[in-house]
C-alpha cells in the first residue's frame, strides 16, 4: 500500500516530510516564474530533469500492450453511481485485454484502476505532483509520479489507443479537449474519444453543436469526433470496432503500397 498523510510530499522520485516539504510544486515554480528568465541559462539541469521524466515514463510504459486511458474527477466518492460505472468500465476494458491507464489519483481514476485490477487486468497510474499531499491510489500495479503535466500528458497519448472520459471537472475537461484537438488536427489517428454519462456531458455536446458549429469555429464533422454513451459494454464495443477499422485501413494501405512497388518493379524489369 502506498504511504499517505498530510505530512508527506512526493516529487517524482523524491520524498519530503514535515518541515522539509517545499511550499510550492515543481510545475508552479516553472509556470509561475516572473521577472528575468536567467534560470534558463543558469539552470540547464531543469531541462535534463524534464528529459529524465520522459525517460522514466517511456521506460515504464514501452512494454505495455494495448491500453486505454480513463479520465475523470478526482473528487468522486465511492458511493456515487459514477464511481461504480467507472469500476465496471475498468473491469470490462481489462477483460477485453486492454491495460487501464489513469491519472493514478482518487475518485474516478481509482474506480477504473480498481475495476481493472479486480478482474486481474493490468492497472497503471500516471500520477502528478500537486501542491497538496497526493499519492497513487491503492489499485495500481505499476505507477510513476510526474513533476510536469505536459510530460505526463504525452504518456497518456503515446501509450494508449483510446480515451474514455468519465464525469469530471477542469482536469478532465483539459484532458478531453487536448485529446480532441490532437484527433482534429490529425496528430493522432488511431483512437476514439468516448464520453461516458449522457446527463453529465449532454449539455456540453449540445453547446458544441449549437454554438461552436453554428458560429463556424469548428468543422461540420468535428462534433462526431466524440462518442457519447452510458453503457460500459458500448464503450468496449466502440474501442474494439475502431481498432478493427484501423487495422483494416492499415492493411489496405500496405496492400496498395505493395502493389505500387510491384508495378514499379515490373516497369523497371521491362526497361
Ligand atoms: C483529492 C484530489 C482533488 C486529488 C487530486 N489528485 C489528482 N491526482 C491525479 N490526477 C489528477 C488529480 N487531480 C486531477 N488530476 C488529473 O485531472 C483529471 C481529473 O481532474 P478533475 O478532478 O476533473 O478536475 C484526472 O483524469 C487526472 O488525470
Amino acid at each position: 500500500m502506498m504511504e499517505s498523510g498530510s505530512n508527506i510530499r512526493r516529487a517524482g522520485p523524491l520524498t519530503y516530510r514535515g518541515r522539509a516539504i517545499p511550499e510550492t510544486t515543481t510545475d508552479q515554480r516553472l509556470l509561475d516564474r516572473r521577472g528575468p528568465a536567467d534560470w534558463v541559462h543558469t539552470d540547464p539541469w531543469r531541462v535534463l530533469r524534464i528529459q529524465s521524466e520522459f525517460v522514466e515514463g517511456f521506460g515504464l510504459l514501452s512494454e505495455v500492450g494495448r491500453a486505454v486511458s480513463v479520465f475523470g474527477s478526482a473528487r468522486t466518492k465511492p458511493d456515487n453511481p459514477h464511481y461504480k460505472l467507472g469500476e465496471t468500465i475498468g473491469a470490462k476494458l481489462a477483460e477485453a485485454g486492454y491495460t487501464v491507464i489513469t491519472g493514478g489519483g482518487p475518485g474516478m481514476m481509482e474506480a477504473a484502476n480498481k475495476g481493472a485490477q479486480g478482474v486481474g487486468g493490468t492497472s497503471i497510474g500516471l500520477g502528478i505532483e500537486l501542491p497538496f499531499e497526493q499519492s497513487l491510489n491503492d489499485y495500481i500495479d505499476m505507477g510513476v509520479t510526474f513533476r510536469y503535466f505536459f510530460v505526463r500528458k504525452t504518456m497518456f497519448v503515446k501509450y494508449s489507443q483510446a480515451f474514455v472520459v468519465l464525469p469530471g471537472g477542469f482536469g478532465t475537461l483539459d484532458e478531453l479537449f487536448e485529446s480532441i484537438t490532437l484527433v482534429q488536427t490529425g496528430k493522432v489517428t488511431r483512437f476514439p474519444v468516448i464520453l461516458v454519462g449522457s446527463r453529465f456531458w449532454g449539455g456540453l455536446r449540445d453547446w458544441i453543436r449549437q454554438t461552436l458549429l453554428s458560429e463556424g469555429v469548428i468543422s461540420p464533422d468535428d462534433p462526431d469526433l466524440m462518442y457519447l454513451t452510458d453503457d460500459a459494454d458500448e464503450v468496449v464495443d466502440i474501442i474494439r470496432k475502431a481498432h478493427v477499422d484501423l487495422a483494416r485501413r492499415e492493411f489496405e494501405a500496405e496492400q496498395v503500397h505493395e502493389t505500387a512497388q510491384d508495378v514499379e518493379a515490373a516497369e523497371r524489369a521491362e526497361g
